[in-house]
């Protein structure tokens, strides 16, 4: 336990800050200007996309302009690795949404799995519409279909394996105040 600490205390001493926390505050708030103008009247139902979406997630509804209905569900597909394999549902969402606007919230659009078997997975539940906002978009060609974009973006990051902000390093460091990127990854 004791390594563990040493080792991400190691990690973020030679990390690369590649957004400050100033620059992530102003993009959360540039993005819930969007989100309200575009959604105040459409009574979304939102989804934080937990583990990873928490922090963005938590920072951005006091941001949002109108009456919200928040809920959560979960899935993931890095566990402890910096690649993902296949994508385990821990969660999948309860809330009734047929005929809903659905907006999915999550830390980031890397290749872009994740974010569409959710959104799959509300349309087949009757979602009326299915958006998607993400603080972080990673910038490569692996995306999962040609120019997948989420509806709302708050950065667009290098291809780099990324902490903070909701973002993990082997389950450590969602908590670091900005965007880093892991020294040679
Ligand atoms: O665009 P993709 O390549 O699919 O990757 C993005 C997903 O990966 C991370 O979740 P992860 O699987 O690490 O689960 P966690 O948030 O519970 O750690 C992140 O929070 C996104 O949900
Ligand atoms: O770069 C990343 N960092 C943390 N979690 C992630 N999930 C997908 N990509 C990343």
């Amino acid at each position: 336990m004791t390594d563990t600490v040493a080792e991400m205390s190691q990690v973020m001493a030679e990390a690369d800050c590649l957004i400050d926390e100033q620059q992530v505050q102003t993009a959360i708030q540039d993005m819930a200007d969007d989100i309200t103008g575009r959604l105040k009247d459409s009574n979304p139902l939102l989804f934080c996309v937990m583990n990873g979406g928490l922090i963005f997630t938590g920072q951005l509804l006091p941001r949002l302009r109108f009456p919200v209905q928040a809920e959560y569900l979960h899935a993931t597909r890095y566990r402890q690795e910096t690649t993902g394999g296949i994508l385990e549902w821990k969660l999948q969402p309860t809330a009734e949404m047929k005929g809903r606007t659905v907006l999915i919230i999550d830390d980031i659009l890397d290749e872009g799995t994740t974010l569409c078997a959710i959104a799959d997975y509300c349309r087949s539940q009757g979602a009326k519409e299915v958006l998607t906002a993400v603080l972080v978009d990673k910038q490569h060609d692996r995306k999962a279909h040609p120019n997948l974009k989420a509806d709302f973006t708050g950065l667009h990051v290098e291809d780099r394996f990324l902490f903070g902000y909701g973002m993990d390093y082997k389950g450590y460091w969602r908590n670091a105040p900005g965007i880093y990127a892991v020294k040679g990854l």
